[in-house]
């Protein structure tokens, strides 16, 4: 079973008289021990969503389970659901990190005795025990935000929702917590992770949704997706590029095989997708010189916004 399961969801706002489709039919699955990231530009509809999944706006149409059980319907759905949305708003900055989890514990319906003990586990695997009595509002931005993980994490939730946990953090404080994140995901939890830092994305999701104008325009295996657009597109540059004179050189037949390739050919270079293709080209280019050949080595920064564009133009 999918520990989050959200299903047709769509929302709309009304805003001077204008109806804006924040959320358009948005459908995804997360199962245990999988991190999906969730991306899309500014305004594409991911707060909206991430709220109807946390229970906090009500969708107009489609429906959310965690666990099985939807949190409009189901309050104690919630008891499954951990959350770090908006920065780390989810804590007291003027208690210390031990007085948060305790609180919040107890708000989770632990015993007094049960949030203590697991406040404990908790300070001592994120590296706050020596914290614990220190008000938040003086801990470092790293430590903070270990600390709002941490929270999230008091009642031992199945689904975990991160905003942009690793947004303003030192490179150390971003190592520790994408440590942690892994962690988290390994011990059997279902996160769902939206960044604007598509590098972190890839390093840590194992599928991701990209939605884009309230819709979702790609959903796929993280490395599949990347494999996909990238690494087998080999560009052939050619010394004196694609003049007059290189058909002459190349004549009507090798053109013509090269198409048949599949090759793209474009301004001063020409694409193949596969390295057996590449060869085949390079023996019908021969009569040309070559000025470099390079491996596309394209991210998910590349595919995102090839996707944003994609649907820009459509
Ligand atoms: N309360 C609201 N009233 C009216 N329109 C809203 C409201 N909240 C969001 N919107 C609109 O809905 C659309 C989706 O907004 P949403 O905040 O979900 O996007 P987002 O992907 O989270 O953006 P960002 O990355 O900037 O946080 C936007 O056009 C936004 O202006």
């Amino acid at each position: 079973m999918h520990v989050l399961e959200v299903q047709s969801l769509q929302k709309s706002y009304r805003l001077s008289g204008k109806v804006v489709e924040a959320v358009r039919d948005v459908s995804f699955n997360i199962s245990a021990q999988e991190v999906l990231a969730f991306l899309g530009p500014n305004g594409a509809g991911k707060t909206t969503t991430i709220k109807m999944i946390a229970g906090l706006i009500v969708p107009d149409r489609g429906s959310v389970a965690i666990a099985g059980r939807n949190p409009h319907r189901q309050p104690n759905a919630l008891r499954s659901l951990g959350a770090v949305l908006e920065g780390n708003r989810n804590i007291y900055w003027r208690l210390t990190p031990e007085e948060n989890l305790e609180y919040f514990g107890v708000l989770r319906g632990l015993s007094g005795r049960v949030a203590r003990q697991r406040a404990k586990v908790l300070l001592d695997r994120f590296d706050l025990s020596h914290k614990r009595k220190t008000t938040v509002q003086t801990l470092s931005r790293g430590m903070q935000q270990k600390l709002a993980i941490a929270v999230a994490l008091i009642h031992e939730p199945q689904l975990l929702l991160l905003d942009e946990p690793t947004l303003g953090l030192d490179v150390e404080a971003t190592q520790t917590v994408k440590q942690l994140v892994r962690e988290i995901a390994h011990e059997g939890r279902a996160i769902l992770l939206t960044t604007h830092q598509l590098d972190i994305a890839e390093e840590l999701s194992d599928r991701v949704a990209i939605i884009n104008k309230g819709k979702i325009v790609a959903q796929e295996n993280t490395v599949d997706l990347i494999r996909q657009f990238s690494g087998t597109v080999y560009e052939i540059e050619l010394e004196d590029g694609l003049s007059r004179d290189f058909l002459e050189t190349l004549g009507r037949d090798r053109f013509q095989k090269l198409k048949s390739l599949g090759a793209l050919i474009e301004k001063n270079c020409i694409y193949v997708r596969e390295t057996e293709l590449l060869y085949q080209a390079l023996d019908i280019l021969k009569p040309l010189a070559i000025a470099r050949i390079e491996k596309d080595q394209a991210n998910l920064t590349d595919i995102f916004l090839k996707f944003i564009r994609e649907d820009y133009y459509a």
